[in-house]
């Protein structure tokens, strides 16, 4: 299930001297696109990344505003009614939801700014947002997806054969994004990602 609620403005505005962007990460579970993000963070902190509100339960070590704003359902629920979320989707039976105003207003101010986001998440703000660069981050193989969601030891068998499944269909989707980056060496791909941001 997927909702978009409408936007009220175009957030690459012709007018800004320096035109902030929005770039869409996207990519199987597993891939490693948190792993990416996390490095390229450290190398461009000038980036600002959209750290989601979730239904779903923090893992250990994940931090509350840090990894996601790890919320109820009810209020979730509330959120979305009242307009707060640029795009949000389901997944793997939880909730996740980009906050409009914090990314609106850090595009404004000229920043580059990452949403991590599912396949129907991506496709809608790259549907709503002219000028966002859309990236798909796809994993050597389905054997080296499927031990990379193993290895993170996170998630339990329901959850882990709910990633796979969507997994399969998400990939069928890779055409669609503007680059498509293979996550085999770690470095390699993170090179290519800041190639693809920065030129
Ligand atoms: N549409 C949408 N997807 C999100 C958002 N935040 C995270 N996701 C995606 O939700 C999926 C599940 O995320 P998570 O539970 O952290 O699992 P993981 O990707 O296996 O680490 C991933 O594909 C995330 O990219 C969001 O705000 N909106
Ligand atoms: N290039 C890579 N080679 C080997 N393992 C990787 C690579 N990138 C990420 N991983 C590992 O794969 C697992 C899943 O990565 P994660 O960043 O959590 O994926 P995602 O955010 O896409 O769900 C983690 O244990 C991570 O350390």
């Amino acid at each position: 299930m997927m909702q978009v609620l409408p936007i009220q403005s175009d957030a690459h505005t012709k007018e800004s001297p320096s035109p902030g962007r929005l770039i869409v990460l996207t990519g199987p579970s597993g891939v490693g696109k948190g792993t990416l993000m996390q490095e390229l963070l450290k190398r461009h902190p000038e980036l600002y990344y959209s750290v989601s509100a979730t239904t779903r339960s923090p893992r250990p070590g994940e931090i509350n505003g840090q990894n996601y704003y790890f919320i109820s359902r009810s209020k979730f629920e509330q959120l979305v009614a009242q307009g707060e979320f640029l795009e949000w989707a389901e997944f793997a039976g939880n909730y996740y939801g980009t906050p409009r105003e914090a990314v609106l207003n850090q595009v404004q101010s000229g920043k580059l700014v990452v949403l991590e986001i599912e396949l129907e998440g991506a496709r809608q703000i790259r549907t709503s947002f002219h000028g966002t660069l859309s990236i798909f981050i796809l994993p050597p193989s389905l054997n080296e997806l499927e031990s990379r969601i193993r290895g993170r030891a996170q998630d339990s068998e329901d959850a882990i054969a709910r990633r796979l499944c969507r997994a399969q269909e998400e990939i069928q989707a890779a055409d669609e994004f503007d680059v498509q980056i293979v996550n085999d060496d770690l470095h390699n791909a993170l090179n290519a990602i800041e190639a693809t941001l920065f030129g």
